[in-house]
């Protein structure tokens, strides 16, 4: 069978974007590990099917179809699907507007449900919706709800303390100590978190650069360490909100990653935007079997 494609990525988080304007593909996950191989295939962090709302397999999603005509089929680079993927948002949101299918302003589904996407000079801004404590008792009595082992720490053997939060996938933010290196951390396994979330988890690691200014690296679930990941910058502001003392005050935080920058908006109601560029790299065909 032989796809069109396209490269892209948002802050070097990168994507193999799969048009399926006919509803006509079943991916399998074989085939999506395939697609995301970076030596036997296109290679990205993850692998996204454009399909009409309409069409998609999941009833949550054809739910939307009155909303949103697109829905972004992500899946991860091993082949599992994800929920939401907010530098995918971007960049799915520019493939769309490149091809003459939506406007400046229009609605996406994901299967985290609807998010708003605005194209604001050469950014894309991505209204996240809300976001949620996973354990909001806890959190609020000591801080932080979790323990997260990152093992072939070269400094550190304990654990570091750990918020559990809910964009609509799950994410786990790491504030590091001082006396611990961003830079140093090896994040080529996976790292522990405690308790274990039941569908796994993204974990972020970050340290404070000043007010409103954080830099962050991230272990992604389903992937490996990737050069950015926008619901965890998302969760990493949240975070910082959080252990600021005022979570549900509206503010600006800029975060670096690896990858570049990004900028998230924390609005009343514990509603998140994330804002940063996009790009499309490559468009071609391949075979799959
Ligand atoms: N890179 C993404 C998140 C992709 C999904 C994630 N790995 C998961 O399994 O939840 C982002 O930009 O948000």
């Amino acid at each position: 069978m032989t796809l069109r494609f396209t490269k892209g990525h948002g802050t070097e988080n990168d994507f193999v974007l799969i048009p399926d304007l006919e509803a006509e593909l079943d991916l399998t996950p074989e085939q999506v590990v395939l697609l995301a191989n970076r030596h036997a295939g296109i290679g990205g962090d993850g692998v996204i099917r454009i399909v009409p709302t309409a069409a998609a397999d999941e009833e949550s999603v054809r739910a939307m179809a009155g909303e949103a005509e697109w829905f972004m089929d992500y899946r991860n680079a091993d082949g599992s699907p994800a929920q939401m993927c907010g530098n995918g948002t971007r960049v799915f949101a520019v493939w769309l507007r490149r091809e003459g299918l939506v406007g400046d302003e229009f609605a996406i589904a994901t299967r985290a449900g609807l998010k708003r996407i605005r194209f604001e000079g050469d950014h894309v801004v991505t209204h996240m919706g809300t976001w949620r404590f996973v354990d909001e008792a806890t959190a609020h009595a000591d801080g932080f709800d979790a323990l997260v082992h990152v093992e072939e720490a070269e400094e550190v053997t304990e654990p570091y303390s750990a918020l559990s939060l809910d964009l609509g996938n799950p994410h786990t933010v790491v504030a590091l100590p001082e006396t611990v290196s961003l830079n140093g951390l090896r994040l080529r396994t996976p790292p522990v978190v405690n308790p274990t979330p039941p569908e796994g988890s993204n974990v972020e690691f970050v340290r404070v650069l000043g007010p409103g200014h954080i830099s962050m690296r991230v272990h992604e679930r389903g992937v490996g360490e990737t050069r950015s990941c926008g619901t965890g910058v998302c969760a990493a502001a949240i975070g910082l909100a959080f252990w600021s003392g005022d979570v549900d005050a509206a503010g600006q935080v800029k975060v670096e990653v690896p990858g570049g920058t990004l900028q998230v908006r924390l609005l009343p109601g514990r509603e998140v935007a994330l804002s940063g560029p996009a790009a499309l790299v490559a468009d071609g065909t391949t075979t799959l079997v």
